[in-house]
């Protein structure tokens, strides 16, 4: 299996981590596909991916599987431990939920951010920006933040009882975080410890490494 990715992306990180965790390293090759030189947006890439974002996993028969939380779902129905999208359906719908709320109030909000209120992947590639609507993702954001920190006062993890497909989504969103220089805010002690901790784990020490 091929991964077309973006080693330093938070996305892409998602999708790494998951990878790690399911030991799936040498099973899969890594392909980068430079999104500063806006590859992902060429007919090649769009081929593959109608979105033209990144990472997109591409099977031995061609087959295109874009979207992290898909890829991680395809990666975790492949072989047993450790389950990263549930075991049951309670279990499952819990995750799904909680991954999908990070993406939507911290992972994408920063990247719209990113896009829309700060120079993102550069003038050839950002072809039309909103900084309004860019600084209103930022503190969405920022509120998605506080969120998760009262969740993960609960418990270690953000959904349920074992690490799962919805941290490493939060983690993805911290990552982005820290990449655009958005500070965790004040009282989200819970927030920091936990990602603290979670940069601990070596599928998101050494992420980098798998290419
Ligand atoms: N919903 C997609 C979003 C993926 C995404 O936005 N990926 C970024 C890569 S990175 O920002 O994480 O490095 C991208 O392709 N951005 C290109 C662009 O937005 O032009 C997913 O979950 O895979």
């Amino acid at each position: 299996m091929t991964i077309h990715d973006w080693p330093i992306g938070p996305y892409p990180a998602r999708v790494r981590i998951a990878v790690a965790e399911k030991g799936l390293q040498s099973r899969i090759r890594f392909e980068t596909v430079n999104l500063r030189k806006g590859e992902h947006r060429k007919a090649e890439f769009l081929a593959r991916n109608y979105s033209g974002t990144l990472p997109v996993l591409e099977l031995e028969d061609g087959t295109c599987i874009a979207e992290c939380t898909a890829i991680t779902e395809y990666l975790d129905a492949l072989d047993g431990t450790p389950t990263l999208t549930g075991r049951t359906p309670r279990e499952k719908g819990l995750i799904h939920m909680m991954s999908r709320r990070a993406e939507l109030e911290l992972l994408d909000a920063v990247s719209v951010y990113f896009h829309h209120a700060t120079p993102g992947l550069g003038p050839d590639v950002e072809l039309y920006q909103n900084a309004e609507w860019g600084l209103r993702q930022r503190d969405r954001a920022l509120r998605g933040m506080h969120h998760f920190d009262s969740v993960l006062r609960r418990g270690p993890f953000v959904a349920g009882s074992a690490f799962s497909m919805a941290d490493i989504t939060l983690i993805g969103g911290l990552i982005f975080a820290g990449l655009v220089k958005l500070p965790l805010p004040e009282g989200c002690e819970a927030l920091r410890d936990w990602y603290a901790g979670m940069q601990e784990r070596p599928s998101v020490r050494d992420r980098l490494a798998l290419s």
